[in-house]
């Protein structure tokens, strides 16, 4: 075991709560349970049941603190692998607190952030990879982010790592052969293989790489841009859809100048909803800058709504917007639908594609918004289920390193085709072998394993 100190922490967030945790995990925390807390079918929690609930009191001295259940679980049978005790209390500020400083009083120490899970890690239970999806299940968006989180911690990425990383083996050992004897020249067919299985892994990688990159939306949400003339009526929609006042609306074109940020969730997406400067010729710079910006945000948008004024006659500015979401998945909604129409809808369906919903809306009012919502819904769906399907890199520290393994193979790929000496791609591949182990944590040092559980939260 890793440590002898017995850690405690509150589990659950702070707040009132119906029913709020407080963990122990190390040596002692069956010894400190046995001090603070009495229940009458149990008198030592070294003989209690594991996993079973024993109602009882949180005492100090002779004050009952608050009452509730505990739970113990015998090491290595539990989430650190260590011996660990729970209190189920009431969910409140200060009853957690003080049972919390009651363990401490008797001999616990303030568990460090991340701490139970880093045990978990350091016991072995779980690889760094499953140890960093814990975190991203806590702080997941979205069905799409659970799914991968999850699908993280069950061990799919770890696997994958594995298995590639045994490949990487069995040709470093068949290469290290010819070395150790170099008259035993690489035989072509040799050549051939290593070529051959080298391009697979480039293959696999580069798919998971790229795939990650357009993912990105799994973890952050779909970037949705707001997009249309200035006075169309962007910054009342966004407003509107996150039912708050968060974007300033005037009737005066060219409002909004700056970028926009808000995450929102549709019906279980997660969707970064981007209100933009309206498009138009700038009549300054400042709304110039802007306008580029919102021009940027709709190449890389996943979806854009393209806002009209319905209430007047479509211009060559709305028709050049609406030619450029070629290609592009967006909704086109003719908002002022409270006011008499004049944007006429059958030019508007000749300069967009099929697949492209035309609504009609009143931002202002309020009204329509929930079929907008539904719409979103439905274009987006798909691609979150698929999300949950395939693997995905959702982390920054595994995606640079499988980016610079790839990088090695690459190098070594082409050591290969060069001809050089089996060294050079031995060293190359050796180095991949050691990136794409440090993403399950093998090798890795102890600065690193600190400042990864570092962002975790206390008692988790
Ligand atoms: N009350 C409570 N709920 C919690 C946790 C916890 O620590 N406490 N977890 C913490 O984040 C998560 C669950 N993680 C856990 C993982 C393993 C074991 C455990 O006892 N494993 C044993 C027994 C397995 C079995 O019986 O099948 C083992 O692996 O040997 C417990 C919780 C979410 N819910
Ligand atoms: N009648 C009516 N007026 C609306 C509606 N939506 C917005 N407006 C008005 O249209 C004007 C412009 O609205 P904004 O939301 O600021 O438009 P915008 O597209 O963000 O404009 P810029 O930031 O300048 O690009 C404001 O006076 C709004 O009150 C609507 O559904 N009906
Ligand atoms: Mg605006």
């Amino acid at each position: 075991m890793y440590e002898q100190t017995t850690i405690a922490a509150i589990a659950t967030p702070p707040g009132e709560g119906g029913i709020g945790i407080i963990r122990l995990s190390g040596i002692d925390a069956a010894e400190i349970a046995n001090r603070m807390f009495e229940t009458k079918k149990l008198h030592n929690f070294h003989d209690a049941v594991p996993y079973m609930m024993y109602y009882g009191k949180v005492m100090d001295n002779d004050r009952i603190v608050d009452r509730g259940l505990a739970v113990y679980m015998k090491a290595p049978h539990s989430y650190t692998g260590e011996d660990v005790v729970e209190f189920q209390m009431h969910g409140s500020v200060e009853a957690l607190r003080s049972v919390l400083s009651l363990a401490l009083r008797h001999g616990a120490v303030p568990a460090d952030k991340g701490e139970f899970t880093k045990r978990a890690f350091l016991n072995g239970r779980i690889d760094l990879a499953q140890a960093e999806s814990v975190m991203d299940i806590i702080t997941a968006r979205g069905q799409a982010a659970l799914v991968q989180a999850e699908s993280h911690l069950s061990g799919a990425l770890s696997q994958y790592v594995h298995e590639t990383r045994e490949k990487l083996k069995e040709f470093i050992t068949k290469l290290e052969v010819t070395i150790d004897y170099p008259e035993e020249d690489l035989e072509d067919l040799t050549v051939d293989e290593i070529s051959k299985a080298l391009e697979e892994i480039n293959q696999s990688l580069t798919q998971l790489i790229t795939r990650s990159h357009r993912g990105r939306f799994i973890q952050d949400g779909f970037k949705t841009v707001l997009a249309g003339r200035p006075n169309a009526g962007k910054s009342s929609l966004l407003n509107a859809l996150l039912q708050e006042d968060r974007a300033i609306v005037t009737d005066m074109p060219g409002t909004t100048r700056d970028t926009i940020e808000e995450s929102i969730r549709i019906g279980g997406i997660p969707l970064i909803l981007m209100d933009t400067a309206g498009i138009r010729d700038a009549e300054n710079q400042v709304e110039a800058i802007g306008i580029e910006r919102a021009r940027k945000s709709m190449e890389e948008a996943d979806l854009i709504l393209m806002v009209i004024d319905g209430s007047v006659p479509l211009t060559d500015e709305d028709r050049r917007i609406l030619s450029s979401l070629e290609g592009k998945k967006a909704i086109v909604i003719l908002n002022k639908y409270d006011l008499e129409q004049k944007a006429g809808e059958a030019e508007i369906r000749s300069l967009i594609s099929e697949e492209t919903p035309i609504i009609h809306l009143s931002a202002q009012y309020v009204s329509g918004i929930d079929r907008l919502e539904e719409l979103i819904q439905k274009l987006m769906h798909t691609e979150d289920l698929d999300a949950g399907r395939q693997l995905f890199l959702t982390n920054l520290r595994h995606m640079d390193l499988a980016e610079k393994s790839l990088e090695l193979i690459h190098q070594a790929q082409k050591s290969c085709a060069d001809k050089l000496p089996a060294d050079f791609i031995v060293v190359d591949l050796t180095e991949a072998f050691h990136k794409l182990g440090e993403i399950t944590g093998e090798n890795v040092d102890d600065e690193l394993i600190n400042s990864i559980f570092q962002n975790f939260c206390v008692g988790k």
